[in-house]
């Protein structure tokens, strides 16, 4: 239907109730839900709440907000060039960010598609923010779709954004302009957003749960003899007794099929602790902050001590006082969960076919440079390889774009299962069999209810990349040969099932000197490398600068580059490759204000190390340990100051620890 057809049906519809069949169906379910909301088609704009609740608002979904921002702002660009704005809402469509071309955020604020306006279709009738909302799934509105007469003047692609662990809408990613900027291409960037805020946050969850049980071991010893429960902020349980588990189950009501704790959810995190004493009485309940958040809770039953007599350690523990809330470890956490998986993400069906067709059509070739002869060439291997779903092993120094070749390789495969990577030098041996091959319910204490697949099953239809191949413990190795031999996994304590996985696998180490030393199976190196590729070294690239234009671009596209700095970032060895480039021109980027010349700017070029000598190595290590002494043992912000990876931070870690 064209614009013209569309808009007589909306008179037909607005006058006589008459539904045209050739109507989309998003937007025809959308005009009866606008129509029993008694939205009047002549609102002319969208409710908007006071300054302090929008403040409130904000604080409240302050992970989700967090969780966009990088995507929002990396689509600056885009959104500019487009004329058009990407928009955040909570659950309620309660418009939360914005980002985008300046002239469309002034033109939105005529209809409240502004900050603190609310775009539900009961607020404001048929928009894609209400739409996709009402219908949990992507929807484009284009122009007279919308029920309003007013909001007629805009074109919008929307997305819900779902938690990765219950796939509850946590709010809407929206990309919306004058209705003359039509783009169909933009439901499916606003789907790779969602799915980009999805990725964000399950990360964000594993790292929380990362920090609440490394809270969880430390005190353990003084609940040694009570029955105690860790839990996130979310209600899930991550470990706990069976009798603590049994006093949660009994004593609080969980809604339809929700488990009891995801009451918990719902409160604000500084009465949990009033509302599990209501509800469990006698209960202490230590809450657990990182950066001021909350993020989870042990609640502990202190049934041998309250039949000792009173405790006054128990009292100290109860007071609901954000000032003891515990900011959660500051140390590394354990390495067994510090996987770099992309979580299979549940998403609703789509609602058009364009994302559905995307779910690999924004090629990773269109995001990173490829204009070296040589990397050319690897690319073209690997699309060739990729494309039969042979086993590839990329190999390149740190930094060097291993993994974005192994997502281009994906994409090049045309699986429609996900990516998962998995870093092998992350694993630790405990745990490292669960993680990859799953488990079943009940297989450990705190095992989720229902087991979890395990990340070679995340990769069943897609593919697996191992990450570090070289660092894989041999136990495993043994394990990995078995499963590329019958490609059959067994999940702990449940049954063997077939998978169906395209394996692609990296390393930055000498895999050869691994075999000699017997630390590397010969024969899993085999099975692994059907097509062997090596990334060259940035420094010997010929399409540095292009490299340089693609990263300033993405970090600030404002930023000019001037050729002096140009030149001498061209000079620099960068031991840290790509990623180090990245990062040294984000901090161009924040001093760029100061002028090519600044010294700032001449410091950040000058500061790496030069050399291109033998001693490098040792250089590396060096300026390792002094920023890692320099953050006090913080592994992350080491790597993220010298761009470089963490497994280069602990692998240099390890080497000093082994001298
Ligand atoms: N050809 C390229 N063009 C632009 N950016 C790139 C390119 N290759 C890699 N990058 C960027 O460089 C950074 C590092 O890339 P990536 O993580 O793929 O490297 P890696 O070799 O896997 O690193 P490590 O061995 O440390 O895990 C990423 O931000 C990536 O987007």
């Amino acid at each position: 239907m064209d614009q013209r057809d569309v808009r007589a049906a909306w008179e037909r519809f607005v006058e006589r109730g008459a539904l045209a069949s050739e109507l989309r169906s998003p937007v025809a379910n959308s005009w009866q839900r606008s129509r029993s909301h008694q939205v009047a088609i002549d609102r002319t704009t969208a409710p908007i709440v006071a300054e302090a609740e929008l403040f409130r608002q904000r604080a409240k979904h302050v992970a989700l907000r967090h969780a966009a921002r990088r995507a929002l702002e990396n689509s600056r660009t885009f959104l500019s060039d487009a004329q058009s704005i990407m928009i955040l809402t909570d659950p309620s469509g309660l418009i939360i960010d914005t980002e985008g071309d300046a002239r469309v955020i002034d033109a939105g604020r005529a209809v409240h598609l502004e900050h603190g306006g609310r775009w539900s279709e009961a607020d404001i009738g048929t928009n894609a923010i209400g739409a996709a909302m009402a219908e949990a799934r992507p929807v484009q509105i284009h122009g007279a779709e919308h029920f309003c007469a007013e909001v007629q003047r805009w074109t919008c692609a929307a997305v819900p954004v779902c938690d990765p662990v219950d796939g509850e809408v946590l709010g809407i990613v929206d990309i919306s302009g004058p209705a003359t900027t039509f783009n169909p291409h933009s439901l499916a960037l606003a789907v790779c957003v969602g799915q980009q805020v999805e990725s964000v946050l399950a990360r964000a969850i594993k790292e929380d749960h990362e920090r609440l049980l490394q809270h969880y071991l430390a005190k353990r010893a003084i609940w040694a003899s009570d029955e105690s429960l860790l839990i996130d902020r979310r209600g899930t349980i991550l470990h706990g007794s069976e009798l603590a588990r049994k006093a949660i189950r009994d004593n609080l009501r969980g809604d339809g099929h929700d488990p009891p704790t995801r009451i918990l959810k719902r409160l604000d995190f500084a009465e949990w602790p009033a509302k599990l004493k209501e509800l469990i009485p006698g209960v202490s309940v230590d809450l657990v902050a990182h950066d001021d958040t909350g993020i989870g809770a042990v609640i502990v039953l202190h049934a041998r001590r309250r039949l000792a007599g009173p405790d006054r350690g128990l009292q100290k523990q109860d007071q609901p006082d954000n000032r003891r809330m515990s900011s959660g470890p500051r140390t590394a956490p354990p390495q067994g969960l510090r996987f770099c998986e992309e979580p299979a993400v549940k998403r609703p069906p789509c609602a058009d076919s364009a994302p559905r067709r995307l779910r690999h059509a924004p090629s990773p070739a269109t995001s990173f440079v490829v204009a070296d002869p040589a990397v050319q060439a690897v690319v073209r291997r690997v699309e060739v390889a990729a494309a039969r779903q042979m086993p590839i092993l990329i190999r390149g120094e740190t930094g060097t774009g291993k993994e974005q070749l192994a997502r281009h390789a994906h994409a090049a495969s045309g699986r429609q299962g996900a990516f998962v990577p998995v870093n092998c030098a992350a694993l630790p041996d405990s745990l490292i069999e669960a993680e990859l091959f799953g488990y079943a319910e009940g297989a450990f204490t705190g095992a989720r209810r229902g087991g979890a697949p395990g990340l070679v099953q995340e990769a069943d239809g897609g593919t697996l990349f191992l990450d570090e191949i070289g660092d894989m413990p041999v136990a495993l190795q043994a394990v990995l040969l078995r499963l590329i031999d019958d490609w059959t996994v067994r999940p702990v304590g449940g049954a063997r099932r077939r998978v169906d996985i395209f394996l692609v696998s990296a390393t930055n180490a000498g895999l050869e000197d691994a075999v000699a030393q017997g630390r590397f199976r010969s024969d899993l190196l085999y099975r692994l490398n059907t097509l062997e590729v090596t990334l060259p070294r940035l420094r010997d690239r010929t399409d540095f600068e292009s490299i340089v234009r693609h990263l300033i671009d993405g970090i600030d596209p404002g930023c000019e580059i001037a050729a002096p700095t140009m030149a001498a970032l061209a000079a620099r060895s960068w031991p840290g490759n790509i990623r180090e480039l990245r990062n040294i021109l984000a901090r161009i980027a924040l001093s760029s204000g100061d002028g090519p010349g600044s010294s700032v700017i001449a410091d950040l070029i000058g500061q790496a190390p030069q050399p291109r000598s033998g001693s490098l190595q040792d250089m590396q290590l060096a300026s390792i340990l002094a920023v890692h002494a320099e953050t006090a043992g913080n592994v992350s912000e080491t790597a993220r100051r010298l761009g470089v990876s963490r497994n280069t931070v602990y692998r240099a870690l390890g080497q000093t620890a082994a001298r």
